[in-house]
């Protein structure tokens, strides 16, 4: 066994059981290993497996296919050396400061004394000293993190892994922590080994991993891996991250490749981005004003816009499906059709739309000629469903429907009943 190997994961995946009682795929053949010496962070759209595959790797929950292994051991409950740190803190508001740190050493069975000295010094090196009494309740938002990464880090941790152990924190807050959790890990103050990173925040994952991995969606795989050989400390304004944050923005918003598999190597892409016109349209018309003019580093737009990114990522893929703009690396720029589109008035709008999806969308193109070669120009939702289920988990084929109606009966190509579920001819 490679002792550089921390965590180790072979075709791992996973399913969870939904409300309506189907099964859906969550993660499926994910092969992942975290190395010694490496942060890594994962992201991914929303629901895409991050923090299914992050509690996987915890022993937390269980994969259903596939080998979790943790330096060569099969993984199947919490390990001493894998601690984790949350979103949501998880602190006990009843225990103080120091008893919530001590709670990981007590469940390894440290004495009370051992216990005691490795919480303060942990504490000290946390910033946290003078507040080992204090609750929960009496701190501030950051400091409370500050107990939450305390607690994972008293145990000396192998692997420390982190679930969006930021995004609860105002920015300037979160900055700070993480910049302290990079400089104890720099310096070697940490005996942990490996860290992994869930996040949504590009910029983040830019700053403080070695590996960014992002997850596809539906379900989540492994689709692209980005290696980031910057040293650390990180200035966010240099021109080399500026370079990769876009990099991972283009990255991110571009179509994936459709699934290896055989069903999905063989036929038409029929998958739909989850962007409804609205917003397509808004993305546009931000696009088109100043100060962009027409094209636009995504990061900017996506500050700009305030959506964030699992909305603005699917509504750049709508306009570069539809060639009213075109994303090349992290840069999105109008196309002249665009602009007509932009121009226009509702009716104009709707006539390009309806155009654009015959011309170059194939599920719009494929519904249609489906109802044009049926005998009353009509045709059960069910039977296009059935289709698109033979590619896609059965939630996701639906949001794919639901995006082909909406569009479809925007650009009048095709109506829809919503009583019968049956599309007709426009
Ligand atoms: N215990 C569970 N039972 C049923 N479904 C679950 C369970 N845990 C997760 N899921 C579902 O699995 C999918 C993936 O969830 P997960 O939290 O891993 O995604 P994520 O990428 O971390 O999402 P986010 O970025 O929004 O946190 C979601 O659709 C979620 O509803």
């Amino acid at each position: 066994m490679n002792d550089k190997v921390l965590v180790d994961l072979q075709g791992v995946g996973k399913s969870f059981r939904m409300g309506d009682g189907a099964s859906r795929k969550v993660l499926d053949g994910v092969d992942f290993t975290l190395q010694s010496g490496e942060i890594v962070a994962l992201l991914g759209k929303s629901g895409s497996g991050k923090s299914t595959l992050l509690r996987i790797i915890s022993g937390l929950v269980k994969a259903d296919a596939g080998k979790a292994c943790y330096r060569g051991a099969p993984l199947s409950e919490p390990v001493p050396g894998i601690a984790m740190v949350f979103q949501s803190f998880a602190l006990f508001p009843w225990l103080t400061v120091q008893q919530n740190v001590e709670l990981g050493l007590e469940a390894q069975g440290v004495a009370a004394d051992e216990r005691a000295v490795r919480s303060e010094a942990m504490l000290d090196l946390m910033g946290l000293s003078g507040f080992e009494g204090a609750l929960p309740r009496e701190l501030s938002g950051g400091m409370r993190q500050r107990v939450g990464i305390a607690r994972a880090l008293v145990t000396n941790p192998d692997v420390l892994l982190m679930d969006e152990a930021f995004s609860a924190l105002d920015v300037l807050t979160g900055e700070t922590l993480r910049n302290d959790i990079l400089e104890l890990w720099d310096h070697g103050r940490i005996p942990t080994r490996g860290i992994l990173v869930v996040s949504h925040n590009i910029e983040e994952a830019v700053m403080m991993s070695d590996r960014i991995i992002m997850l596809s969606s539906d379900p989540g795989r492994i689709r692209t891996e980005i290696k980031i050989d910057l040293p650390r400390p990180r200035n966010a304004d240099s021109p080399a991250v500026r370079q990769l944050v876009d990099e991972v923005y283009g990255l991110m918003t571009m179509r994936p490749a459709p699934a290896a598999g055989p069903a999905r190597e063989a036929g038409p892409d029929y998958r739909l981005p989850d962007a409804d016109i609205e917003t397509i349209e808004a993305v546009l018309t931000l696009l088109a004003s100043a100060p962009f003019e027409g094209r636009a580093d995504l990061p900017r737009l996506s500050d700009e816009s305030e959506l964030p990114g699992e909305e603005l990522f699917p509504a750049c893929e709508a306009l570069s499906l539809l060639g009213l703009a075109i994303v090349e690396g992290g840069d999105i720029a109008m196309t002249a059709l665009g602009r007509r589109y932009e121009a226009a008035d509702h009716a104009g709008r709707q006539a390009i739309f309806g155009r654009q999806l015959l011309a170059q969308v194939t599920l719009p193109q494929l519904v249609y000629s489906m109802l044009r070669a049926s005998a009353d120009g009509a045709l059960p939702e069910e039977q296009i469903l059935s289709l698109l289920m033979e590619t896609s988990e059965q939630e996701e084929a639906r949001r794919i429907m639901r995006t082909a109606v909406e569009w479809g009966r925007y650009g009048e190509i095709y109506e829809f009943d919503f009583h019968t579920r049956r599309l007709r001819l426009a």
